[in-house]
């Protein structure tokens, strides 16, 4: 019997299920990989914001990552809501000289504008995590946080992807133009140069946890054993229908549609097409 691919999120929760741990899990089973997580910090938010944050002590963290590297070895391993210091370096001790995939989605602040990283780990990322990364996904401010300039079109995204693996050490990087204007554009930076991927912008307010998914479908076609070019590029194709046909669920700033991709075509399946 042929193993199936493993994945592992490290990250926080969102109770609504839209982001988080609760969407990197759906999004592993879309993409038919056996999904595992490491809850970081629990976080009370719904599709308004966030309202409360518990982190969970390092030491619990640990033993959680040790129950789960103890038992099964994952194909890739993503990481989303590490907000300590503390927290980034004993994620950096677990990974650090292991061959799996490393997938970071630097999580920084939410889409209401709520912080879930300490400012004073925002730096500090790059030289913890950053290095030891396969590839990194920042957003558009993440993006500038990393590369300490500002990023205002798609040729500014080119050199932060550019800076992030040449100057800060990461084997690649994708960085996200939902936060520019015109079309949705994603560029890709790794050792054989840039990839773009684009798409329509989709005018719709319910894009609560789309950097999480784009991400976690990323980690499970890297699992799979697909390249860095090719797992970008089936994220981007998952993250657009999941935009495009929204759920209407939650009174705020809804949840994309983990079964967008299956509804191509078949739009009376449980998803609205946002026209
Ligand atoms: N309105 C939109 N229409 C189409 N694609 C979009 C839209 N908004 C974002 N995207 C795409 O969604 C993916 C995630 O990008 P985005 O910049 O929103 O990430 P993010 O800010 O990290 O997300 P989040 O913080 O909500 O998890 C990218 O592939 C981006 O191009
Ligand atoms: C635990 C956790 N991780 C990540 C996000 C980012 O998603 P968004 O920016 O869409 O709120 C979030 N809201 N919560």
């Amino acid at each position: 019997m042929s193993k199936v691919a493993s994945a592992l999120t490290i990250a926080g929760t969102d109770p609504t299920g839209g982001a988080g741990i609760q969407a990197d899990l759906k999004s592993f089973q879309e993409r038919e990989v056996y999904g595992m997580s490491v809850v970081t910090s629990v976080v009370a938010q719904n599709t308004f914001g966030v309202n409360g944050v518990h982190h969970l002590p390092v030491s619990f963290i640990e033993q959680q990552l040790h129950a789960v590297f103890q038992d099964i070895e994952p194909d890739a391993v993503k990481t989303g809501m590490i907000a300590t210091i503390e927290m980034m370096e004993l994620v950096a001790s677990v990974l650090k000289g292991k061959s799996t995939h490393y997938v970071i989605d630097p999580v920084m602040v939410a889409k209401s504008g709520d912080p879930l990283m300490e400012e004073s780990s925002r730096k500090v990322i790059r030289d913890t995590l950053v290095p030891l990364a396969s590839l990194v996904t920042p957003n558009v401010p993440e993006a500038e946080i990393l590369v300490d300039f500002e990023i205002s079109s798609t040729d500014d995204a080119k050199k932060a992807a550019r800076t992030i693996v040449e100057e800060l050490g990461a084997g690649a990087a994708v960085v996200k133009g939902g936060h520019l204007t015109g079309e949705a554009v994603d560029v890709l930076y790794d050792k054989s140069g840039y990839h773009y991927f684009k798409s329509e912008r989709t005018n719709t307010k319910h894009t609560h946890g789309t950097g999480c998914t784009f991400s976690a479908v990323i980690t499970a076609e890297l699992a799979k054993g697909k390249s860095m070019a090719d797992a970008v590029a089936t994220g981007k194709a998952f993250i657009t229908d999941a935009i495009k046909y929204t759920l209407g669920v939650g009174k705020g700033n809804g949840p994309t549609n983990h079964w967008g991709h299956r509804l191509q075509g078949l739009p009376n399946l449980g998803g609205e097409k946002v026209e």
